[in-house]
């Protein structure tokens, strides 16, 4: 199976890395420094190396993949998208590996907003025009990883991947995807409801990500301090109320799922690492985009917005966000 990444960054670079490792031909669609690094030397992960198939930053040099895993901040693709077509073909299954409300994650969901795209993260409907909602196999991270330089990725903690239909329907290209990923070595579920466990993800990191941005607090912070906690657990509820509405209901209470982070200690979520590099926040796919789903719902999200409110501004005043 021929497999493109989009994005050789940190989780680009750890399932590209880990395939090619397991002989998977993998090849990359990358830009600058990792670029570089990748033709010179391959993927790079943790300390083993493996050969790319072919790297490029054009992807029409790369052609049509048979998987194409889509790693790049999701604030990227609206512009990055129409540049990906030469690497979808017919039977291309595209896999997302990205945080936040994904562009197909109304697709074939079902319900009051089933084939919603939202303007939160596809405002000119690019990404839904070059990436088919019907060509995706949806997909939830749960790892953690780093780059230590461009090219070079660290797996810093978890294996777990979760895919699924994003109709929930079991299907022969998720087992195929499944199989592929599990010979990289990481531990794959296919889910039946693929959105609800996209919403549980976000559940956790909508509020813990901004909230660090914004205050440049660790974690541990973060919830140590009984207003803000009250804040975050505020903010969950409203999240939580919206996707009982659309079908990702969630289990867990507010208390439990704040002492898993708890339980984390002090560290620093990517939104601040990213803050504190200087680079764009992911906030529209984290938290624009569950306040555009309330609205969309007529359900009043006044802490979810005001989360939104703040974020957003600080971060337009360091240049991490685009003015309105
Ligand atoms: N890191 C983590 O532990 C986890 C991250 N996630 C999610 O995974 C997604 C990817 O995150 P992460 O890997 O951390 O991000 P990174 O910033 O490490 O990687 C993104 C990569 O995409 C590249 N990229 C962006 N635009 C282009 C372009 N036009 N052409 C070529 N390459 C491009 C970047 O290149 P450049 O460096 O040049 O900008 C970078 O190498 C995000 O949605 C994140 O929230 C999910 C779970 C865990
Ligand atoms: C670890 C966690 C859940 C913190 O919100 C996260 O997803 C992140 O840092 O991006």
């Amino acid at each position: 199976m021929r497999v493109c990444v989009v994005g050789a960054g940190a989780v680009g670079g750890v399932l590209g890395g880990r395939l090619a490792r397991a002989g998977v031909p993998v090849s990359a669609l990358a830009r600058g420094a990792t670029l570089d690094a990748l033709r010179t030397r391959g993927w790079l992960v943790d300390s083993e190396s493996a050969p790319a198939a072919a790297v490029s930053a054009d992807a029409a040099d790369l052609g049509p993949h048979d998987v194409v895993i889509v790693a790049v901040k999701s604030h990227h693709l609206p512009v990055l998208a129409p540049a990906l077509t030469p690497l979808i073909g017919p039977s291309t299954v595209v896999v997302p590996a990205l945080n936040g409300v994904p562009w197909w994650f109304f697709h074939e969901f079902g319900g009051a907003l089933e084939g919603t795209v939202l303007d939160a993260t596809d405002p000119d409907r690019t990404v839904t025009a070059a990436l088919p909602p019907s060509q995706v196999l949806g997909c939830v991270v749960h790892l953690a990883a780093r780059q230590a330089e461009p090219g070079h990725a660290l797996l810093t903690a978890g294996d777990e991947l979760i895919i699924g239909e994003p109709s929930g329907a079991p299907s022969e290209r998720a087992g195929r995807v499944a199989e592929l990923l599990r010979s990289g070595g990481f531990r794959v579920t296919v889910s039946d409801a693929i959105q609800r466990d996209v919403w549980f993800k976000l559940w956790g990191n909508m509020t813990m990500n901004p909230i660090s941005a914004l205050t440049s607090a660790t974690a541990d912070l973060i919830l140590d301090d009984p207003l803000v906690n009250a804040f975050i657990q505020r903010v969950m509820t409203e999240a939580a109320a919206i996707g009982a509405l659309i079908g990702a209901p969630i289990a867990q209470s507010t208390e439990d799922r704040v002492a898993v982070t708890r339980r984390l200690g002090a560290f620093k979520t990517s939104m601040l690492q990213d803050a504190e590099a200087g680079r764009p926040i992911e906030l529209d796919a984290l938290v624009t985009a569950v306040s555009e789903i309330g609205a969309r719902l007529a359900v009043p999200t006044p802490n979810i917005d005001a989360l939104l409110g703040l974020t957003r501004l600080a971060a337009r005043r360091r240049g991490l966000y685009p003015t309105a």
